[in-house]
């Protein structure tokens, strides 16, 4: 079993980052959080922090876990913490687009499946404004 890694990058004022894949074909246009595969001999940490500087070019400081191990398909499960901003504006080198969604707007893109009921368990996490 394969680990992917996601951060959920939360701002002031509740905003979350969503980011909308590029690639594959199969996933293309629909919207993520910010992570990837863990590589051979990698913490999960040490992989976050990685992928969000290799995919939108910022540093994260990891906070707390988001539930268990999340089910994905093929021999993958994900595995999700709340980061926020430690340096750096986001910026899409990898994704098609990025989106800070405020709250009331945390189901306005088209999450991939397996991360809306991610988004439900972050939300349930962040202090109500
Ligand atoms: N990063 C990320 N991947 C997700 C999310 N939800 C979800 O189903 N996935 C799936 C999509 C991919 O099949 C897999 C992650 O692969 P990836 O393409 O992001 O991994 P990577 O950056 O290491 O890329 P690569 O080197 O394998 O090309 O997990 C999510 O919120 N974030």
């Amino acid at each position: 079993m394969r680990t992917v890694v996601a951060a959920v990058i939360v701002a002031p004022g509740g905003r979350v980052l969503a980011a909308q894949r590029a690639e594959p074909a199969a996933l293309a246009g629909g919207w993520e959080f910010p992570g990837g595969k863990v590589d051979p001999g990698e913490s999960d940490e040490a992989a976050l922090v990685r992928e969000c500087r290799e995919e939108i070019g910022v540093e994260v400081a990891v906070g707390r876990r988001v539930g268990a191990d999340w089910p994905l398909a093929e021999g993958y499960v994900m595995r999700v913490w709340l980061c926020s901003l430690a340096s750096g504006e986001p910026v899409a080198k990898e994704h098609l687009a990025l989106r800070w969604l405020g709250p009331g707007e945390y189901y306005d893109v088209a999450w991939l499946s397996a991360d809306l009921p991610i988004m439900r368990a972050v939300e349930n996490l962040l202090p109500e404004d």
